[in-house]
């Protein structure tokens, strides 16, 4: 398993060891103790899956507050993503910045976003599956977010008009978003 650092401390891109014979490929996708090694202790409490039926759907920005935050371990089973979180921990050094990655089925790659980050993504081809694993159960009560083309935060998207479902086209901007993370210094 190969663990690369991203600008975010505690933010990790994964790549699984892939063992590819005649009949295809098999790979561990998730190894709690191996994950425990690199640092992420993560309690996974429910997995979600979902499916964007074509290209230039984007899911964001999305997080829960802090009593129910959700730590999120994401790949691609089909298609792929522009995947972006952004650091929403008040005074953190890093705060309102963004960073995206791209996650596909074929670079296996998965993307570990810490409680603290809002999160959201960009469908890159048509039938892109999403799954991910959480540490907290989903509740509807913290579920917050903010607007994915916000200006203040300027994400890079592929995309300038992307399909939108009802919430995430009503979300208000960062500014004016509730959020209650505050950042608690670097990790020993
Ligand atoms: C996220 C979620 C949604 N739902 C329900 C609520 C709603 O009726 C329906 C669709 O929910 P949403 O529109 O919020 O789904 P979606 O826009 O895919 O939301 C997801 O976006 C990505 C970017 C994330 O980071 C996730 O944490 C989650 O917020 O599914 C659950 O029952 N459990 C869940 O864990």
């Amino acid at each position: 398993m190969k663990v690369i650092k991203t600008k975010f401390e505690g933010a990790l891109l994964i790549e699984p060891d892939m063992f590819q014979d005649s009949r295809g490929y098999f790979m561990e996708s998730y190894k709690k103790k191996l994950l425990e090694e690199h640092g992420v202790v993560m309690d996974v409490v429910q997995e979600n899956h979902s499916l964007s039926r074509h290209a230039g759907t984007l899911r964001g920005m999305h997080y829960q507050l802090k009593t129910k935050a959700q730590a999120k371990l994401l790949r691609v089973t089909n298609g792929a993503i522009f995947d972006v979180i952004v650091d929403i921990r008040k005074n953190s050094p890093t705060f309102g910045e963004w960073e995206g990655y791209i996650l596909t089925a074929e670079n296996k790659r998965q993307l570990l976003v810490p409680k603290g980050f809002a999160h959201g993504f960009c469908t890159l081809v048509p039938d892109t599956e999403v799954q991910y694993k959480v540490d907290e159960v989903y509740s509807g009560e913290h579920d917050r977010g903010f607007v994915w083309n916000d200006p203040l935060i300027g994400i890079s998207w592929p995309v300038s008009n992307p399909v939108l479902s009802d919430k995430d086209s009503n979300h208000p901007l960062f500014d004016q978003a509730e959020y209650d993370f505050t950042w608690e210094g670097v990790k020993a």
